[in-house]
């Protein structure tokens, strides 16, 4: 039974994280303009362009990669972890490190390790460690402007990258596709506010089939991070258990797995998403894959990414995401912000 009560909402301190998830679009719109105003690193043809970072932070870069690849002619590589691969070295590799709190020990690491190697380097963060490492490296420090937990500000993480890239010649155009999207997701945004009721609220429907289940988000090509983000924030955010699976390649492996153990089937939630803009054999793999799993007695839903654009789409299924997440921590009375347990690792490393 879903909790959708005005107290309900009350009783959680909530109030900061939903003006969080109503101002994404914003965020994105100020970003950009940062970035443009932002010191560069050295303009030069870059043999590949590494971003460096973890959990929201790694989702900024995923969303960029999957944004740009159409059309960057340089390659780019996310990088979650502590260590660069040996092909990481020389001026002509641009690393570029985005820690919101500026103190995640990864991305620090990998900073670190870039300076030593000679890489050009640029950072992205709010402050902290990372802020005065790159001081110290002479390399430009883009400043997020905004408070907030870093989960809650992808939309700086994706403006400034974006921007960045603009800026160095590798994306075209970027200026009038990002504000298109902005615009459809003010537009999509209407349909998720908490005041409609789940009737009314895909968000809260969504929501409400995922409460007490496994859940786990397909996605193929340009969705794909947009499905992780998903994943993630519904763990995060709605400390609720939920994968992640890629579309075709779970059609070779996932699809074999699905009949055992038997009796958590009917605990499960699978969600696929759809989208106007994959190639013709993604889209009927999503459907066809979708139907198999109904039949094999899984729970399942689709969604269709909306939007004009690929930039569009993966945007608004983010901020869908990002809604769903909030109202399933409300439904299942849990507070959003404390992530306890990550914090408990890191005192214990
Ligand atoms: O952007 P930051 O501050 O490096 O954080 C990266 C990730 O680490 C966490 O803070 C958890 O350790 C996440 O909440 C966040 O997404």
């Amino acid at each position: 039974m879903i909790n959708d009560t005005p107290e309900r909402y009350l009783q959680l301190d909530v109030e900061n994280l939903y003006a969080m998830i109503q101002g994404l679009p914003g965020q994105l719109t100020r970003a950009w303009k940062a970035g443009m105003e932002y010191a560069l690193p050295k303009a030069r043809e870059y043999r590949g362009i590494v971003f460096s970072g973890m959990g929201a932070s790694a989702a900024c870069a995923d969303l960029l990669a999957a944004a740009v690849e159409t059309v960057c002619p340089t390659p780019l590589w996310v990088l979650r972890g502590y260590d660069l691969p040996q092909w990481v070295q020389g001026e002509d590799i641009l690393f570029v490190a985005l820690s919101f709190s500026g103190e995640t020990e990864e991305t620090i690491s990998a900073f670190q390790q870039a300076v030593e190697r000679g890489c050009t380097l640029t950072a992205i963060g709010q402050g902290g460690t990372l802020a005065e490492m790159a001081r110290e490296a002479r390399a430009p420090f883009w400043q997020v402007g905004e408070a907030g937990r870093a989960r809650n500000l992808v939309g700086w993480g994706f403006g400034l990258g974006l921007a960045l890239l603009h800026r160095l010649g590798l994306v075209p155009d970027a200026e009038a596709d990002l504000r298109q999207a902005v615009e459809e997701m003010e537009t999509a945004q209407a349909h998720f506010a908490r005041e409609k009721l789940p009737a009314e609220n895909p968000a809260k429907r969504m929501a409400g089939q995922m409460m007490g289940r496994f859940n786990c988000f397909f996605a193929a090509e340009f969705l794909e991070p947009a499905a992780r983000r998903w994943k993630t924030q519904v763990n995060e955010t709605a400390k609720a258990w939920a994968q992640m699976e890629s579309i075709p390649e779970a059609d070779h492996n996932t699809l074999e797995g699905v009949r055992q153990p038997e009796e958590l089937l009917g605990q499960t939630m699978m969600v696929f998403f759809q989208s106007d803009l994959y190639r013709e054999e993604n889209r009927s793999r999503v459907a066809i894959t979708r139907r198999m799993l109904m039949l094999e007695g899984l729970g399942t839903d689709m969604i269709n990414a909306r939007g004009s654009s690929r930039l569009a789409q993966m945007w608004t299924t983010v901020l869908y995401g990002d809604y769903v997440a909030y109202y399933l921590a409300i439904f299942n009375g849990v507070d959003p912000s404390p992530v306890e347990l990550i914090r408990e690792l890191k005192e214990q490393l």
